[in-house]
């Protein structure tokens, strides 16, 4: 740990891997696990570029056993070769008996080249369909689980490094393809070395075993470092992004947390350092020690050869042929050895996506079910009971409420009262743990989601902020709407935004984000207006709106919530959470949470007659606006225009 990671992060950073089924599984592995592992591994690749690309994925394979035989043909060839030319007779005649050989080793030469490059042709066109399939599974498996899921942190973990799968995906199939080209020449030089004589196996074997051992060593050793240090890397470049990030800038400069942030940038680079520098000596001595060993066996080997060939049991060009196997059979041994490594490595990353994806499949909302009316006029609460997994109390406790069509319902309540989970709840994004929500009758848990859904619009205080352009901000809100530029403007001008739409520099084509060259930013009052556009252009049946207007200025909230209300119309319910007691006034119906219980509901005056919690909240809110205490009727009414956002007729948006 350095001082910097305890001045700044009060302790050593860690790599939580409790979600990982791979934590640190590679350290210590032995080359003989990795072996027995090695079937299965390619089993994964292979289903994975089966269903990128089937054709590339046979060529592939045709190509790497092609460049097999042509390296055991390869040396059978060079055998014949030496056998000619160490033969007896003429000079002339040797050269003569050894041209045939030395020509068909030229042409399995060129064949063997050609199939390489065939197969690298083919690896290429394979490696990026491959990410992008497995990107999509993942991605699609993601995108249809419950919100109660992605909200699990567990979950959410599972989803982070599921996203480092996608890319060991495509590196898999570069080192698949490496380590069964390397497994299959060194089985032509095995191959080849055993028909010439027995003994000249086992010598490949101990000149290629101490290379193995010392590859193994090195990527275990690296794969260590990584895991150890990756928090730490992360941090640093945490600190980096910060330096010179937009939001950060002003305090970096007025406070002087600029100076402060790049010396431990420094000091946790330095660290990083120092490990690399370790490694890297780690890694001399084990490529000495193994190449020292593999010089050793090599001497042995040549002895051994010698001896053989002076008592006449080898003769000379099958010595010949073996010094040549020995070579490229070794070097492929420790190739292979690396590529094994590399691939046992990128398969956890795939094993953790591929979990993912399995998780996601037991969590996904389910398809079809109970068919929902066309137009839905009702959605009734009965005694609906709900309790996010980490808390030991519900949520919400026994709630029962109706929210139709052609009415405004409000919900109030204090922070932590359960509104925005009841919306959750009303939008069909998570579901009782007991009681039900019916949808004319439907019960929730039998409906077709899907229809559930097309009936919604959501607004929420932290809706999305898409960096795009503003007409596909406001479009994003039914997709599958074949509305043109026209519709949206409509949309842009009901919520309000209209002007601001026509004031950007190129209308609704203006990129809403400063990441992009070109892009421009808006102000978080100028966002929502976009958000109720969005609300305005999906034209749900049912609109969830909570706290729809908390950035906007007094002028702006007064005419939002006219427009709000203008919403709602005999063929639409607007749900409306709000703290602002004003707003709700003139709701139909008015729910007052507390405690995840409904505690009053009635109309403004019912309620405010009723002198319990709502009333006291409305005294509390209105008498923020003048001297001593104020009847609930002095509260200055919404005026209905503002020079900051003219609001449309009551209605006109329909
Ligand atoms: N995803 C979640 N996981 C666990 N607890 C949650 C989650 N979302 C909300 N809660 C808890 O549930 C309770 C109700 O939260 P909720 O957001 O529904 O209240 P709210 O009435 O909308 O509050 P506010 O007025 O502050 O927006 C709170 O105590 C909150 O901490």
């Amino acid at each position: 740990m350095s001082a910097s990671e305890e001045e700044l992060f009060g302790g050593p950073l860690r790599y939580d891997t409790g979600w990982s089924r791979h934590e640190y599984a590679f350290e210590g592995q032995t080359l003989g696990a990795t072996l027995r592992a090695f079937p299965g591994m390619v089993a994964g690749t292979l289903r994975l570029a089966a269903r990128a690309d089937r054709g590339a994925l046979w060529t592939v394979g045709a190509a790497e056993v092609g460049q097999g035989v042509a390296a055991a043909v390869g040396l059978v060839l060079v055998n014949q070769v030496l056998g000619a030319l160490l033969g007896t007779g003429e000079v002339a005649g040797r050269l003569h008996g050894a041209l045939p050989a030395l020509v068909a080793g030229g042409v399995v030469a060129v064949v063997g080249a050609l199939l390489a490059s065939l197969s690298t042709a083919a690896t290429g066109r394979l490696e990026p369909k491959v990410e992008r399939t497995a990107n999509e599974r993942y991605l699609s498996a993601v995108v249809a689980v419950e919100l109660e899921a992605v909200e699990d942190g567990e979950f959410r973990r599972l989803i982070d490094v599921a996203d480092l799968g996608a890319s060991s995906a495509r590196r898999m199939v570069g080192q698949g393809v490496s380590t069964v080209n390397s497994l299959l020449s060194l089985l032509a030089a095995a191959g080849v070395l055993t028909v010439l004589h027995p003994v000249l196996l086992p010598m490949l074997v101990l000149i290629a075993a101490p290379r193995g051992w010392g590859a193994m060593r090195v990527t275990q050793r690296r794969y260590a470092s990584v895991m150890l240090w990756v928090e730490h890397r992360r941090a640093s470049s945490l600190i980096g992004r910060h330096l010179t990030s937009r939001e950060s800038a002003p305090e970096i400069r007025v406070h002087g947390a600029g100076a402060f942030l790049l010396r431990h940038f420094r000091a946790m680079a330095a660290n990083a350092e120092a490990e690399q520098a370790r490694l890297a000596r780690e890694r001399a001595g084990t490529e000495l020690a193994a190449a020292a060993l593999s010089g050793l066996a090599m001497v042995v080997t040549w002895v051994a050869l010698g001896l053989l060939v002076v008592s006449g049991r080898v003769d000379l060009a099958v010595a010949g042929t073996a010094v040549v196997a020995i070579r490229t059979g070794s070097a492929t041994l420790g190739a292979l050895v690396v590529s094994l490594n590399n691939l046992t490595e990128e398969s956890l990353y795939v094993a953790d996506l591929e979990n993912c994806v399995a998780r996601a499949a037991e969590r996904a909302i389910p398809v079809g079910g109970a068919a929902l009316p066309a137009k839905v006029a009702e959605v009734r609460f009965e005694e609906v009971r709900f309790g996010y997994p980490d808390r030991a109390e519900p949520v919400l406790d026994g709630v029962s409420l109706r929210v139709r069509t052609g009415e405004v319902t409000a919900v109030v309540g204090e922070n932590g009262a359960g509104k925005s989970t009841l919306m959750k709840l009303l939008a069909g994004l998570l579901l009782p743990a007991s009681g039900r929500v019916l949808w004319d009758g439907v019960d929730l848990r039998e409906a077709d989601r899907a229809q559930v859904f097309a009936q919604v619009g959501l607004v929420t205080q932290d809706f999305e902020r898409w960096p795009m352009t503003a007409g596909t901000n406001i479009r994003i809100g039914a997709p599958d709407r074949p509305g043109g530029a026209a519709e949206v403007h409509e949309a842009a001008r009901a919520a309000g935004a209209g002007p601001l739409v026509d004031g950007l520099p190129r209308g609704l084509d203006t990129l809403l984000s400063r990441v992009f060259k070109g892009g421009s930013d808006l102000s978080g009052g100028q966002w929502q207006r976009i958000g109720l556009a969005r609300a305005e252009y999906r034209d749900a049946r049912f609109l969830l709106v909570d706290e729809p207007t908390s950035a906007l200025d007094p002028e702006a909230e007064i005419a939002a919530f006219d427009r709000i209300r203008g919403l709602a119309g005999p063929d639409r319910a607007v749900v409306l959470v709000t703290h602002r007691m004003a707003a709700v006034r003139r709701a139909d119906r008015i729910y007052v949470l507390d405690g995840g219980r409904v505690a009053e509901e009635g109309t403004h005056d019912q309620l405010l007659a009723a002198g319990g919690r709502y009333a006291a909240m409305y005294a509390a809110q209105a008498a923020q606006y003048g001297p001593g205490p104020q009847s609930p009727q002095a509260l200055p009414l919404p005026r209905r225009s503002g020079p900051a956002a003219p609001p449309a007729p009551a209605g006109s948006s329909r």
